[in-house]
């Protein structure tokens, strides 16, 4: 399979880093995260894609990187850096194969900040270019809710490979799909999802666990015959995308189900695997410009599970002009049969206002 290797190596440096994740929620739930004040989102997002980007530079040196965080503060903030480079040693798989594909541990405090500094790739068009995004869905991490750690590959603009790993999704998807799963969080294992595409090879999902990975499963998008019978998955957040025209939206197509909200890319991987059927993201802001490292990921195991994604007007996202989506507003996700009925309504539903 083309891009075999890259994708071993994105699935275990996202299981790495999502289970440092979950031991940050784990800590700020017990109250034992007080060596610095900075917030667990922070700590989560430095430790995380510093894993990921060590992993990368280790296997892939001359890959670029486009990462959410740089080393900046941590330079400056003394407390900050030794609590995460605390938990960045601590952030070891309980396998040893896997501990050699990622690298090992990382050596040193320099090599932490020199691969969170590896993050400033302007991204672009051309060439072998990572997009990270360590802790997506903040608030939903800081809720217990869903969050997800979110990598992708992209070969000359193109997204070739896509991981998300969801610690607070059902490992079942006919389990309850909503935004209270993580009260409880612990970094222990038996819960999340490890989500997986290569282009043109299909998406998997997996049992996140905390040595070799587990075996995977083909997932697919529901075969929807009756668009009124369907689930839309929309951000909790109203400042991230418009609820008003979504509701207007599934009001036009005859959607009756009230929607399903959760933070971050969860929501690609939830209607990849059947759990929900579309994913709307009606731009709220006129200036936003949407994160390649938001989508990245999420496009392409969509895409590979049957389903189309395009912008609110039906172009393409265009992950080729540098570190945002600048040519696109907004997200439509659906199965490859009814997106066009979906576009046609979304566009009458923008071309109204
Ligand atoms: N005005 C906005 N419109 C759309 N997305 C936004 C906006 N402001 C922030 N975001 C991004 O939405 C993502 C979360 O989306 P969701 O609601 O689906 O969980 C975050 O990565 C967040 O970026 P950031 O992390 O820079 O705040
Ligand atoms: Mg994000």
């Amino acid at each position: 399979m083309a891009y075999e290797n890259e994708l071993h190596l994105a699935q275990l440096a996202v299981q790495r880093a999502t289970l440092l994740t979950r031991r940050v929620y784990a800590a700020k739930s017990k109250g034992t995260l007080s060596k610095s004040d900075a917030s667990p989102v922070t700590i989560g997002d430095f430790g995380a894609q510093a894993l990921i980007i060590a992993a990368i530079k280790h296997a892939f040196p001359s890959d670029e990187v486009v990462g959410e965080e740089d080393a900046d503060d941590l330079r400056t903030n003394e407390a900050l850096r030794s609590q995460i480079w605390e938990l960045v040693q601590e952030a070891t798989l309980d396998d040893a194969e896997a501990e050699a594909v990622l690298g090992g541990p990382i050596k040193d405090v320099d090599g932490m900040l020199t691969a969170l500094d590896a993050g400033r790739s302007a991204g672009g068009a051309k060439g072998r270019i990572w997009a990270l995004d360590p802790i997506d869905g903040t608030k939903g991490f800081l809720r217990g809710g869903q969050y997800a750690v979110c990598l992708a590959l992209m070969v000359d603009g193109e997204v070739v490979v896509g991981v998300l790993g969801c610690p607070n999704l059902p490992v079942d998807d006919k389990e309850r799909l909503d935004t209270s799963i993580g009260a409880d969080q612990t970094d222990a294992e038996g819960k999340g999802v490890l989500f997986s595409a290569v282009l043109g090879h299909g998406a998997t999902s997996r049992p996140l666990t905390r040595g070799a990975l587990a075996e995977g499963t083909t997932i697919k998008m529901k075969p929807l015959e009756d668009i009124t019978q369907a689930t839309f998955c929309e951000s909790v957040e109203a400042g991230h995308s418009s609820h008003g025209d979504q509701a207007a939206i599934a009001g036009k197509l005859g959607i009756t189900k009230e929607s399903v909200r959760m933070d971050s890319q969860a929501k690609y991987a939830s209607i990849a695997r059947g759990a929900g059927d579309l994913y709307l993201r009606l731009p709220i802001s006129k200036t936003y410009q949407e994160k390649i490292w938001d989508h990245a990921a999420g496009v392409v195991i969509v895409g590979e599970a049957g389903g189309t994604v395009t912008d609110a007007w039906g172009k393409k996202l265009d992950f080729s002009i540098g570190r945002t989506l600048s040519g696109n507003k907004g997200v439509v996700a659906a199965p490859k049969a009814i997106h066009p009925e979906v576009l046609k309504v979304v566009i009458e539903v923008l071309s109204s206002k």
